[in-house]
């Protein structure tokens, strides 16, 4: 996956801005940035897979609007729920909160497929 050239992002982003200085000792700031760096490169992380997934639901999207065919999949939803749920439940992240997240995803998409049919419809 190519990752873009965020010299923007990471130009302006202060890593160590936080509410917590000079409320807590040097060490703790320290040991706090040190994590917090990989919780940046984990988000970073997610928005790359996101735009990906999104890139890719794109495509189905235009497939659809082409063929006429209805924005969401339910059956396809329920197997992906299922399919999340263990993954989740294996590597110890709560199910529900998988569910929630992928729900959210696929909503959005959903909105992302209805919108592309009906300029596909008015063109
Ligand atoms: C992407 C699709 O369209 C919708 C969105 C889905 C998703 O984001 O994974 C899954 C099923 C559909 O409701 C699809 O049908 O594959």
């Amino acid at each position: 996956m190519n990752e873009p050239k965020n010299t923007e992002t990471t130009q302006s982003f202060d890593p160590h801005a936080s509410s917590l200085q000079g409320e807590v000792k040097n060490e703790v700031l320290e040991e706090l940035y040190a994590i917090r760096g990989s919780i940046d490169n984990f988000d970073a992380q997610l928005v790359f897979l996101l735009a990906e997934r999104f890139k890719a639901t794109q495509r189905v999207g235009i497939l659809k609007a082409k063929h006429q065919l209805p924005p969401s999949d339910p059956n396809r939803e329920k197997a992906q729920i299922e399919r999340l749920r263990t993954l989740a439940h294996e590597a110890h992240l709560d199910p529900e909160f998988a569910e929630k997240f992928l729900n959210f995803v696929i909503s959005e998409v959903i909105r992302h497929h209805q919108n592309i049919s009906d300029s596909h419809n008015n063109a």
